[in-house]
């Protein structure tokens, strides 16, 4: 009888580490583990490491185990020095010193409309490029001794087969360099040109593997996939086609769809993203998802159940209070100096309960607001499927329909970043030409239908959230 072969998939997000080693045919997960990473948005890329080697342990190790593959939070800025050491921190995707590097990139490469046309996107802070730019301007010792400039799946994949190759060993993968603002996307090619133009110099890059393609092997002789970014990793998961659209409330909140034509927003709403399988992966990104939901329990002082059970206590609007849930600052819209807000409060709504429901309906208009910019780009939005961590609460999965105005189906809850990964490990094993395994392994998607009787509540957010805008910046 033939051994049943297994993958890994590496789930290397915002907050932890996550491995799931599943059977390479159905996706059924075997064995797995997880471990935490550090807070903060400057992140020393060891602790990724050293997270990664706990979860795996947890997980059972790469022990009979055919392949494996890393998907990690996007845009983190990795610098390497000529011997492969990290130079600095890495600055991660919400992490928004660099704001005013983005804005000066954007004026000189010609406006946003030149940086959609080129690149797909209008770099926010978040992007790699921007994140260059400052380094640049700000610790010009720690940009002279970059010699190559990596994301954080890249450096991950590059540490499980032992570093080869040196620099020159690097590899990456076409979704997760599509966030990087010095690559295009409709060419499937890197943009050296921006990259010198944000850095002064011209780094080594990553060597860009295709989808199916392995990147190596482990010194141990396992098979490296590319790898991806975790929202290209996540559409792997769930084996999104077009018309289906997935809101993923983890650290970040985004709303995404697979599509066959590259995006070209100059609005900079929509990232233009490639995906992970040749196609392309519109997206559009908030800094202020589950951890609006964290910060609303921590200041009632209860827990998650708690507070999703009080937001259902509450009237949907929330008796007219509205949360703007900018407490990182916001990406979409583009303002990173922004601060969360509290308006219509009156005698009526000052309780727990009218604010646990404000916390998610405000923080659900978020991506209410990302789903019409996809939409404005033509993207069709038949379906839409809710994932990541805040996707638990009951609370946030019943009064999701209401806010984005459709039927909301939620998949049983898994680990679907990690399931992608190691879908694409899965596929490393058939090879370029094959298509990627069908995974089913997770039935009873349940679904939730919008409430007839619920009074609109986006007119009220967008009025208190175009007050937040109007404050001038200073
Ligand atoms: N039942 C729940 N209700 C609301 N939020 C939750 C729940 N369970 C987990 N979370 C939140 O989800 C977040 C983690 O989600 P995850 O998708 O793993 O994030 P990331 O991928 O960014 O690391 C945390 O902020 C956590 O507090
Ligand atoms: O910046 C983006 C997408 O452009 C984020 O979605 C990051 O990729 C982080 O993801 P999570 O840790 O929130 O899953």
């Amino acid at each position: 009888m033939q051994r049943r072969r297994l993958v890994a998939g590496i789930d290397s997000s915002t907050q932890s580490c996550k491995v799931l080693v599943c059977d390479a045919r159905t996706g059924v997960v075997v064995r797995s583990g997880r471990a935490a990473h550090p807070e903060g948005t400057e992140v020393d890329p060891e602790h990724w490491w050293q997270a990664l080697l706990v979860a795996l342990d947890r997980a059972g190790g790469l022990d009979g185990v055919d392949a494996v593959s890393v998907a990690a939070q996007q845009h983190g800025m990795v610098c390497l020095d000529d011997d492969g050491a990290v130079v600095r921190p890495a600055l991660l995707w919400n992490d928004t010193r660099s704001a005013a590097a983005a804005r000066d990139l954007v004026r000189e490469h010609g406006g946003p409309a030149a940086w959609a046309r080129d690149t797909g996107s209008v770099p926010p802070a978040s992007f790699t490029v921007a994140k260059l730019r400052w380094l640049a301007e700000r610790e010009p010792d720690a940009m002279a001794a970059t010699a190559a400039v990596c994301l954080p799946h890249d450096w991950l994949t590059w540490r499980l087969r032992g570093c080869a190759g040196g620099l020159g060993g690097l590899t990456t993968d076409h979704g997760d360099a599509s966030g990087t603002g010095y690559y295009a996307p409709a060419e499937r090619a890197w943009r050296p040109d921006l990259l010198a133009l944000a850095t002064g110099r011209t780094p080594t890059v990553p060597r860009l593997v295709a989808a199916a393609e392995p990147a190596g092997r482990t010194p141990g002789g396992v098979t490296v996939g590319s790898g991806t970014g975790d929202n290209m990793a996540t559409a792997l998961g769930l084996g999104i086609g077009p018309g289906h659209v997935v809101v993923s409330l983890g650290t970040s909140g985004t709303v995404f769809a697979v599509s066959e034509a590259p995006a070209a927003d100059p609005t900079g709403a929509v990232a233009g993203f490639a995906d992970a399988t040749g196609s392309f992966l519109p997206l559009v990104c908030t800094l202020n998802a589950a951890r609006v939901l964290d910060a609303a329990a921590t200041m009632l002082g209860i827990d998650h159940d708690a507070l999703s059970e009080l937001a259902l206590d509450a009237p949907p609007g929330a008796g007219g209070l509205v949360l703007v849930p900018y407490l990182a600052g916001e990406r979409t819209p583009d303002r990173p100096d922004a601060t969360g807000a509290v308006h219509g409060l009156t005698l009526d709504n000052a309780t727990p309960r009218h604010f646990a429901r404000a916390a998610v309906e405000g923080m659900l208009c978020g991506l209410a607001d990302g789903l019409d910019a996809l939409r404005a780009q033509g993207i069709a939005v038949d379906q839409v499927s809710l994932v990541g961590g805040a996707a638990q609460a009951e609370a946030v999965r019943r009064i999701a329909p209401d806010v984005l105005g459709l039927p909301v189906s939620v998949p049983r809850p898994a680990e679907y970043v990690a399931l992608g990964a190691a879908r694409q490990a899965a596929w490393t094993l058939t090879g370029p030409g094959t298509e990627p395994p069908a995974y089913h392994p997770y039935p009873g998607t349940l679904l939730y239908d919008a409430d007839t009787a619920a009074p609109s509540i986006r007119p009220r957010y967008a009025e208190a959230r175009d007050h937040v805008l109007n404050v001038p910046r200073h």
